[in-house]
């Protein structure tokens, strides 16, 4: 779980989060959806500790992060599985590489353990055998689910995704999303995941934050945007085809 209270940011005058409050459960797909602009990468980032908020507090399974010590962020940079839009895996890496680098880099596992569990979470996402592949061998599909072994290879208890759909054709963005979510669930990980998809929204939308100019406009479950009449979330969402099609089809039944 992590919880945030009054959060505030600002860049060199520009206001961009107003005082967030918001609670990411944990063993849930915790969405964050906005326009372009409204504060959702920044506030990603203050999670991550790349931004120092002006103001607030964010903690971590009732931690703050102002009471850890150096030793207590090392200890939490290793409980974090971060997956980035694109993907972004090493491109002179194989695969078995690209997901051993958390290992290398955070635990002082000798290399055969290393490799046991790489294989292990190459399997989970479906992906057995290629781990001696580079990932300009691989489609776009695969290389998203080998940055999502990357992102849980360490057992994370906090998974933040960034887009984890960009680029991808529906069909691939809904084994994504559904790979994300069950992962959230077996291993009961806070996840917090910035979308613009829809479809996303609809598939995997457990908890949705809706930012707006850097306020928390409304928050919710995939069903109870369906019912909402708060203008701020309606002018958004009904934007997207994918909603207006399916209000229509519940407004027949
Ligand atoms: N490092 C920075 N320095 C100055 N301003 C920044 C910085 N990072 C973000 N901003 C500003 O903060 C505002 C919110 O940006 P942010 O990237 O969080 O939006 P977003 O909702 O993630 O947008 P998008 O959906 O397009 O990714 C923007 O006006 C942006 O210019």
């Amino acid at each position: 779980m992590i919880e945030v209270k009054n959060l505030y940011k600002s860049f060199g005058g520009q206001e961009v989060l107003k005082g967030i409050d918001y609670t990411f459960e944990r063993g849930k797909t915790n969405l964050i959806i906005g326009q372009s602009g409204s504060g959702k990468s920044v506030f990603l980032k203050c999670m991550l500790g790349l931004f120092k908020p002006d103001k607030g507090t964010i903690a971590y399974d009732g931690k703050p992060y102002s009471s850890f010590s150096d030793e207590e962020q090392r200890e939490l940079r290793k409980e974090i599985g971060m997956l980035f839009q694109g993907g972004a895996l090493f491109d002179s890496m194989t695969v078995e590489e690209n997901i051993m680098f958390p290992l290398k880099m955070f635990t002082k596992q000798r290399k055969s353990e290393m490799q046991s569990r790489v294989r292990e979470v190459l399997e989970r996402v479906n992906l057995e055998g290629t781990g001696d592949k580079m990932p300009s061998e691989i489609s776009g599909g695969m290389q998203k689910r080998v940055a999502i072994a990357r992102a849980i290879v360490n057992k994370p208890k906090y998974l933040f995704c960034d887009e984890p759909n960009s680029g991808l054709d529906p069909k691939t963005a809904t084994v994504i999303d559904n790979l994300i979510q069950e992962l959230t669930h077996e291993n009961d990980i806070t996840t917090v995941l910035i979308t613009h998809d829809m479809n996303s929204v609809l598939e995997i939308g457990e908890r949705i934050a809706f930012l707006k100019d850097g306020v928390l406009a409304w928050k919710g479950t995939k069903d109870e945007i369906f019912k909402t009449t708060d203008e701020t979330v309606t002018d958004f969402v009904y934007s997207s085809d994918l909603f207006q099609k399916v209000r229509d089809a519940q407004q027949k039944e």
